[in-house]
């Protein structure tokens, strides 16, 4: 039976209304759900530690900043918006001591709580409220009137309004403008690391690397090489987006349509197919999750800054910022170094 999607029609403000938020964190995912649960006329406070960048960013934009146990204590609803691996020890030190019977934990990934790295009491309501996009697309779409579709989920309802309250965050943030399917945290979790490992960000990124690298060691124009194999990719999975794999067919040219066809499944082989079922397994097994908290945790993300380093260090990057900031086609939005997450939203404005 097709899942049901839930819209603005479905989810009321009124379980938040006289409710205190607090949103832990004031990042990517974070800052875009304080301010548009803000604009949405719901009270928002923010959670950080002491010594976070973003206090200032936050305060800036109008919000009372506590520190994470505090923000805890004077909450109803706690949205838990800081790294995955970082969540228990946030938990452990902030958090289990101030949720108190009534309140509501809530998620917008599900990796804590499915791999069990924290365990929230049996009287508080577990829920998650997932965009499925990028925070600062979740704040940009809100700002333009729109929403980012989303997902939903209950893994503990105390008191008989999880959902409810679920849906009133989901409205809050505008992804019931979109519309938003009710999934429970396995589900979540398990599709969501895989694809952005397998077929977005991993999957996408090395694609495009290797056909960038494929053609300027042919020796063609690193400019040439980046419209074909990275900006012009944007506008064909717009297409997709808009109008299926069909629509975007239907649009490009009849030759391309034949390349697609009749190239596309040897580059894209059996191979790959069987090498991302392997992954979906290693997340399931919970394999995946045990190296990733290893690395943030005892292994100081050594392994992952090298590989950011060697990533950064891309001729693609070079390149791509060169034509974006001389293009006028993409709004260039400046990645400002060590500045908080939330910044990034602010200074591109
Ligand atoms: N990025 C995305 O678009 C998406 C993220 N998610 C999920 O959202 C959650 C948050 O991820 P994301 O927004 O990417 O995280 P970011 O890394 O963008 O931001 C993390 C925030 O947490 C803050 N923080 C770190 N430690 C603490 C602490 N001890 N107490 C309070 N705040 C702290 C950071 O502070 P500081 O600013 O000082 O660094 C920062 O503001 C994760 O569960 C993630 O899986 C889900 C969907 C998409
Ligand atoms: C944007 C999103 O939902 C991702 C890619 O899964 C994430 O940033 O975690």
């Amino acid at each position: 039976m097709a899942a049901k999607i839930y819209t603005n029609k479905d989810a009321s403000l009124t379980p938040l209304k006289k409710k205190t938020l607090a949103v832990i964190g004031f990042g990517s995912q974070g800052h875009a759900h304080a301010l548009n649960l803000k604009d949405s006329g719901l009270k928002v406070v923010i959670g950080l530690y002491p010594k976070s960048k973003s206090r200032e960013v936050a305060k800036k934009l109008g919000f009372q900043v506590m520190d994470t146990a505090e923000a805890v204590k004077a909450a109803d609803v706690i949205f838990v918006a800081v790294p995955d691996t970082k969540i228990a020890g946030v938990y452990n030190k902030d958090i289990a001591a101030n949720l108190t019977k009534g309140k509501t934990l809530l998620f917008s990934h599900g990796f804590a709580v499915h791999f069990k790295t924290i365990e929230a009491p049996k009287d508080v309501n577990v829920i998650m409220v997932a965009p499925k996009g990028p925070g600062h697309t979740v704040r940009s779409q809100f700002v333009d009137g729109k929403g980012v579709p989303g997902l939903i989920a209950v893994h503990n309802d105390a008191d008989g309004k999880a959902k409810d309250i679920a849906l009133a965050w989901a409205r809050g943030v505008g992804c019931t403008r979109a519309g938003v399917f009710e999934t429970n945290f396995r589900e979540e979790t398990v599709t969501d690391l895989f694809g952005e490992q397998t077929v977005l960000c991993g999957g996408a990124s090395a694609l495009v690397k290797a056909g960038f690298e494929v053609l300027v060691e042919a020796g063609y124009q690193p400019e040439m090489a980046y419209f074909e194999c990275l900006h012009e990719l944007k506008l064909i999975v717009d297409l997709m987006n808009e109008s299926g794999i069909a629509g975007m067919r239907f649009s490009i040219s009849e030759t391309a349509e034949w390349g697609d066809v009749s190239v596309g499944p040897k580059i894209i082989d059996a191979g790959v197919k069987k090498r991302m079922a392997k992954q979906l397994k290693e997340i399931e097994s919970g394999k995946f999750a045990k190296e990733w908290i290893a690395e943030a945790t005892t292994g100081g993300y050594k392994k992952f800054n090298a590989i950011r380093k060697a990533e950064a260090a891309h001729q693609i990057e070079k390149t791509g910022e060169k034509l974006r900031s001389t293009m006028s086609w993409i709004k260039q939005k400046k990645l400002k170094k060590g500045a908080a997450q939330a910044s990034y939203i602010s200074s591109s404005k």
